[in-house]
């Protein structure tokens, strides 16, 4: 399994916290002021107004072990490199070693990557072959693009899923539909179209046109919607081309930064989004899809407001579906409504291919950290997207600067890194899954539990569960241990993870749709396992499969943990936290 791979130190004490958090950090997005966001964008502002222990229990005393100095290793970035777990797990240990001298002070077995990664799945990975390779590499969240393929396609993908985790108890991939929502794109050429800077080029609502000099567009409001000297971006803004006049159904442009046109290509509108609702026609009948098909999360297109996203849960609510709405942050209109879009969801995606096109690129980079913030803030799930190993759709090995994208993502706190065409349509889809598994683990392995969020421990201060998450969280970062927690409806799963603990988060749930789901969450585990009457039967049964899995070593300390809105085993205690040999 390639999420387990290391030993690992628990350096620096967690109590060290940055002093940006303590200080209240500065919100980028106020940073950017109405002179780079255009005015109408920029008014962030006005939105923001039981079963008690038994014998096995027992106190734990936090024994230092000083670690041995080793070589400084170097860190791999071809997947050739990371063929054999043995290696890596030898490399990872002497990258933990790294500057111990101070500060380690803990050291754990068997940790696994934290942040998950999330699959595009595509022609490259269609296949069930496809599927459990990438499973076996790491693929965490299977996402299937509905603005591609069909049903039937779609279909496959997800009973091949939903085999993969019938068939495997030890690791589990959850399931995302992604909507096409109102995006507009240029229609189908017989053969791609080279656009050269200067050059005359023509959009049209009329359809089925194709030539060198012109391409229909299939949005009908496209010529009400842009204006003369607006800058058009095609393909993520590989290419760009000016407005420079409009009849009743053409937009004429000049080609600013040329390049390959190639058949039905993303149009964004620089600094606009389309009149058009989030949630389209085809939107509704994909959703009604995933209803039917119990995917495990929806990540809606193009949200601009939070209506949307309840009109969207209140519909599941009547179908009595249990699938979580994550919002795709990609219009230039949700940024004014960032709160309360994120407030009404149950997590975001930073998808950064369209917010690079409807706002400044270089607002790009801020945008990821303040919305990545906001999330942690909140409790929401996060994932960054887009462009993460683009290279390595053609190329075997990734870029310097691909390997630092994924970095700061792990850095800033996402839950989930995100591959697209890379997994989708690339050449080597298992590799750019291994590249990002090491640098993800690699990066990890170097943070000391300062990544949380700023408001730690208050945010939810007056709640029973919180207070347990925040102070099992405490005590398994100072003990070095990992946490097992048991969750009906995964809900303490998820606050442990939005802690961020240093450890594992085991999750024990009864409830397979629920394994499901906590795939995508930061540092958990989720594991299916029938709960007993007998509390303590259940944690006795808990520990021997995490101990024959080779989680959990006999003698280690581990954190036990159950509480949460739905509780269990409430006859016998309310919330606990217990400390146990294993
Ligand atoms: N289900 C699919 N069937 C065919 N091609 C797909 C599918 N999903 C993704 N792709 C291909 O992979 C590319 C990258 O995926 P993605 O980033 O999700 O799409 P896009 O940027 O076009 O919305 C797509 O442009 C498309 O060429
Ligand atoms: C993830 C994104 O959306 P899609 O791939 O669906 O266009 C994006 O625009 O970054």
């Amino acid at each position: 399994m390639a999420q387990l791979v290391a030993t690992r130190s628990i350096q620096n004490s967690c109590f060290s916290l940055p002093a940006s958090r303590s200080g209240g950090r500065r919100s980028h997005l106020r940073e950017l002021g109405p002179s780079i966001l255009p005015a109408r964008l920029y008014r962030l502002g006005k939105d923001r107004k039981r079963g008690a222990g038994r014998s096995c229990s027992s106190p734990v005393f936090a024994v230092a072990r000083p670690l041995p100095r080793s070589h400084t290793g170097v860190v791999p970035v071809s997947p050739d490199d990371i063929s054999k777990e043995e290696e890596q797990f030898e490399h990872l240990r002497s990258i933990q070693q790294l500057g111990e001298g101070s500060n380690g002070l803990w050291s754990k077995p068997n940790v696994m990557r934290k942040t998950k990664i999330v699959c595009t799945i595509g022609p490259s990975t269609d296949t069930r072959e496809m599927i459990w390779k990438l499973a076996d590499a790491g693929m965490n969240v299977a996402r299937m693009n509905m603005s591609h393929g069909d049903h039937a396609s779609h279909q496959k993908v997800i009973d091949l899923v939903k085999e993969y985790n019938a068939q495997n108890k030890d690791n589990v991939i959850a399931i995302m539909l992604d909507t096409k929502g109102p995006e507009v794109r240029s229609g189908d050429l017989p053969q791609p179209v080279t656009l050269t800077s200067g050059q005359e080029f023509t959009f049209t609502i009329k359809r089925g046109v194709g030539s060198e000099t012109c391409v229909s567009v299939n949005y009908d409001d496209f010529v009400n919607d842009v204006e003369v000297g607006d800058m058009l971006l095609v393909d993520g803004g590989m290419m760009s081309l000016m407005v420079k006049s409009k009849t009743e159904d053409s937009v004429k442009c000049e080609v600013v930064d040329g390049g390959e046109l190639k058949s039905r290509r993303h149009l964004n509108v620089r600094g606009k989004s389309a009149t058009l609702p989030s949630i389209t026609e085809k939107d509704w009948d994909d959703i009604k899809f995933g209803v039917e098909n119990q995917v495990d999360y929806y990540a809606v297109s193009f949200v601009k407001d939070a209506k949307v996203v309840h009109e969207l849960k209140d519909y599941l609510k009547s179908c009595n579906a249990d699938i979580h709405v994550t919002v795709k942050i990609e219009s230039a209109d949700s940024i004014s409504n960032l709160h309360s879009i994120l407030a009404a969801s149950d997590g975001a995606m930073v998808a950064r291919g369209d917010l690079g096109a409807e706002l400044p690129i270089e607002e790009v980079p801020l945008l990821q950290e303040e919305i990545i913030r906001i999330c942690r803030s909140m409790g929401k799930a996060v994932i960054v997207a887009t462009n993460m190993l683009e290279s390595m759709i053609v190329h075997p090995t990734p870029t310097r600067a691909e390997v630092s994208d994924i970095a700061i993502a792990v850095r800033e706190g996402a839950d989930a890194v995100m591959l697209s065409g890379e997994t989708a349509h690339g050449k080597f889809p298992l590799k750019a899954v291994k590249v990002m598994h090491t640098v993800a683990l690699r990066t990890e392995a170097s943070m000391n539990g300062g990544n949380l969020p700023f408001n730690f421990g208050q945010a939810f201060k007056n709640h029973m569960s919180e207070m347990f998450a925040y102070h099992a969280t405490m005590m398994s970062n100072t003990l070095g241990t990992s946490i097992v927690v048991f969750t009906r409806t995964g809900f303490m799963a998820i606050l442990l993870s939005h802690y961020r603990p240093l450890g594992t988060v085991f999750a024990f749930t009864d409830d397979e749709r629920v394994r499901q789901r906590l795939a995508l969450y930061q540092g958990v585990r989720p594991i299916c396992m029938k709960f007993s009457d007998d509390a303590e039967e259940t944690f006795a049964e808990a520990l021997a499969y995490l101990q024959e899995l080779g989680m959990v070593k006999e003698g280690e300390e581990i954190a036990l943990l159950q509480s949460g809105r739905q509780p269990i085993w409430r006859s016998q205690s309310t919330h606990n936290i217990q400390v146990r040999k294993v």
